[in-house]
């Protein structure tokens, strides 16, 4: 199992983080099979597998659902989970009860908060509390509400120039490791560059410690909206579709179950069965 200090020597050594989403049991054991470095149970859980069109809805309990589940499928990966929608900006008993709650009843390693300056006193009392905490900036899906949509952040300099401050509060407040989402490369390599902690980007161009992706988007399974940003390496959905209409038109046909998938008895037992009452 990997520690959030392998992420600081990855940077330092200059080895990128391969990070990928993780929603349940199957999902988790190719990831892990894959060697992924980090499986993210992602509050994009809420969109991919239960199709919300939006981060909002998803709940504490749907967090510890799902990533109950990746833990049982990936046993030996450092795992991340989101606190979802809200779950982070009540009072701080509130919060550290939900913090508590997620890390003690999925036996995950580290929590990941969207948001900067906002969320910089909550990131640096969870630290304090012995969580290991992963900052997010950029685009930041839980309040695409108020951004205006799932838009490219920090285009202007300005803007680009109060992520980097952000990005640095991170650090300071103890955060190991920070996702950047939707932003310039230009800037994702700036911000890379001048902090210590790890950066791992998506949709944030090469010149980042790492990577994420959505487990769905990556492996083409579903027919959902795929950003722009997203490579598919694979095309999973088109066998599986192929699979289940072979499956329809099978049964249709009355062609499957063939003895090869059927269970049967001695025949004098059949013979008693059937006619000797
Ligand atoms: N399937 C999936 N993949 C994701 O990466 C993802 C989710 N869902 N759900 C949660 C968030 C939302 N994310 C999104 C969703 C849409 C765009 C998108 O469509 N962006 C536009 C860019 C618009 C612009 O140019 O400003 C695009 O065309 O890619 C980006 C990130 C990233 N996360
Ligand atoms: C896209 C990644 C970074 C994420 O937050 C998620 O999957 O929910
Ligand atoms: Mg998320």
């Amino acid at each position: 199992m990997k520690t959030t200090q392998s992420f600081l020597a990855m940077k330092q050594n200059k080895e990128k983080i391969a990070m990928v989403t993780a929603y349940d049991y199957p999902s988790a054991q190719l990831a892990q099979r894959a060697e992924v470095d980090i499986i993210l149970v992602g509050d994009s859980l809420g969109m991919v597998v239960l199709g919300y069109d939006s981060t909002v809805p998803v709940t504490v309990d749907d967090m510890i659902h799902h990533a109950k589940a990746v833990k049982r499928g990936a046993p030996d990966t450092f795992i991340v989970i989101d606190m979802p929608f809200m779950s982070y900006h009540g009072t701080r008993a509130e919060t550290v009860k939900n913090a508590m709650r997620i890390m003690q009843e999925t036996g995950s390693q580290a929590l990941k908060l969207e948001g900067g300056k906002s969320v910089i006193e909550t990131i640096r009392y969870l630290v304090e509390g012995g969580v290991p905490v992963v900052g997010h900036l950029g685009l930041t899906p839980q309040t695409a509400g108020v951004l205006g949509g799932y838009k490219v952040q920090g285009r202007e300099s300005a803007e680009a120039r109060q992520l980097l401050d952000d990005a640095k509060l991170i650090e300071d407040a103890g955060a190991f490791a920070l996702v950047l989402e939707c932003v310039p490369k230009q800037l994702a390599q700036l911000i890379s560059e001048s902090i210590k902690i790890p950066v791992i980007g998506i949709g944030a161009g090469k010149e980042t410690d790492g990577q994420v992706l959505v487990y769905h988007d990556l492996v083409g399974y579903g027919f959902h909206h795929i950003p722009k940003f997203v490579k598919m390496f694979a095309h999973s959905a088109h066998p599986m579709l192929k699979g289940i209409e072979m499956y329809v038109s099978e049964v249709k046909a009355g062609t499957f179950p063939d003895e090869a998938h059927s269970f049967s008895m001695k025949q004098e037992e059949a013979q008693a069965l059937y006619g000797g009452k």
